[in-house]
């Protein structure tokens, strides 16, 4: 009802079609130099991640993102214009998402950039997916390819070699890592695959992958109170990830499960549902993947690898089972 303009924002209190709804709240803040920096993202990228970033917040809610409210710290030597290109490439991915930028803050910064975005969505009443529902049996699943973004990040710092210019496309086209320089620049989260799922009524949990797969498997698995067992052999493996991977010497597994900022989602599913979960996603186009099962026990998350493998024991010849830690970007470490 009232946008940008006055000293806040008045939006009408959402009435669903079949039922009330909630809404749904979430702020997300990028930082330069610890998010970003000169060489990685351009300010078109940092807008466009900054809101994405909250987008799949709500999204793990199984909600759709309606309004957004964003803070900008800029530091004083920045030209108008660049300020100009951060807010492109927001409202590119508001207009992506049906966001609408109802507000914000503007102040200065003594040196880095920050970008505070709040979120603001609706779900059906009673029906937003937590991280607690997970129960033994249910099928584990991933919306999208994991590992991609922290493989753009690595060659993005390594092309910049320190320096100070943001590393251009057409770097990253002729090394053949431009599908992942754009995953770590313009993630794309799962509103559609999250909002078909919800409505199935047989999503038992979910949470999108902001610091890693391992980290947001462990916080289902702790929230829920089970034990997430995924598969090595069903994680979905970029073609040009592990190639990238093979050719810089590191184990695609360290990004996939460690790496983080993927905003895909994670979740659990009944069992019964999941192949024709899958099949309906997978008509509209949208990837589904099955990682892995819900167990009984301890909180936890276990990887199984399969075999054989010289250095393994004769026992664990065809698999064996290892404990995932609980581990993943901290930003105090
Ligand atoms: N400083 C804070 N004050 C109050 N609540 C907080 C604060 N920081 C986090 N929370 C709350 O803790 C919960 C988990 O937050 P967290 O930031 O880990 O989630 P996330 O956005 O999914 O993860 P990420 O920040 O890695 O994207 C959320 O409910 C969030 O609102
Ligand atoms: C220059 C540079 N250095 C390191 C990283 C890696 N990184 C930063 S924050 C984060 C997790 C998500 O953040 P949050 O938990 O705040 O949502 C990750 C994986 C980066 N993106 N850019
Ligand atoms: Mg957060
Ligand atoms: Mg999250
Ligand atoms: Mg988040």
């Amino acid at each position: 009802m009232l946008g940008i303009g006055d000293d806040a924002a008045v939006v009408e209190a959402p009435r669903g079609e079949s039922g009330a709804l909630q809404w749904v709240l979430a702020v997300d803040t990028m930082v330069e130099t610890v998010h970003f920096n000169a060489a990685t993202m351009a300010e078109a990228d940092v807008g466009w991640k900054a809101l994405a970033a909250n987008v799949s917040d709500i999204a793990a809610m199984g909600g759709v993102p309606r309004h957004a409210l964003v803070s900008v710290s800029v530091p004083r030597a920045w030209e108008p214009a660049r300020i100009r290109r951060l807010y492109d490439g927001l409202y590119a991915c508001a207009e992506r998402y049906g966001v609408a930028v109802v507000g914000g803050d503007t102040t200065s910064s003594p040196a880095q950039l920050v970008v505070a975005v709040t979120v603001v969505g609706t779900v059906t009443a009673g029906k937003a997916v937590r991280r607690s529902g997970a129960m033994p049996g249910d099928a584990v699943f991933v919306t999208g390819p994991i590992g991609m973004a922290a493989a753009g990040l690595h060659f993005l710092l390594a092309a910049a070699g320190g320096g100070e210019q943001c590393v251009p496309l057409a770097a990253a086209e002729a090394a053949g890592t431009a599908a992942l320089v754009q995953a770590h620049r313009r993630p794309a989260p799962s509103v559609r695959a999250a909002r078909m799922l919800a409505a199935r009524g047989t999503v038992t949990s979910l949470n999108d992958v902001s610091d890693g797969l391992a980290s947001e498997a462990w916080e289902i698995a702790e929230s829920s109170g089970v034990k997430l067992a995924l598969r090595e052999s069903q994680l979905p493996l970029s073609g040009s990830m592990a190639a990238y991977a093979r050719r810089s010497g590191i184990a695609p597994l360290e990004w996939m499960l460690y790496g983080g900022e993927d905003y895909v989602l994670l979740g659990t599913i009944a069992a019964k549902d999941a192949a024709e979960a899958k099949a309906a996603l997978a008509a509209e186009g949208l990837p589904m993947y099955m990682i892995g099962t819900v167990e009984e026990g301890n909180a936890g998350v276990e990887l199984i690898q399969e075999g054989p493998h010289s250095g393994w024991s004769q026992a664990a010849a065809k698999e064996r089972r290892v404990s995932l830690a609980k581990r993943g970007y901290n930003h105090f470490e």
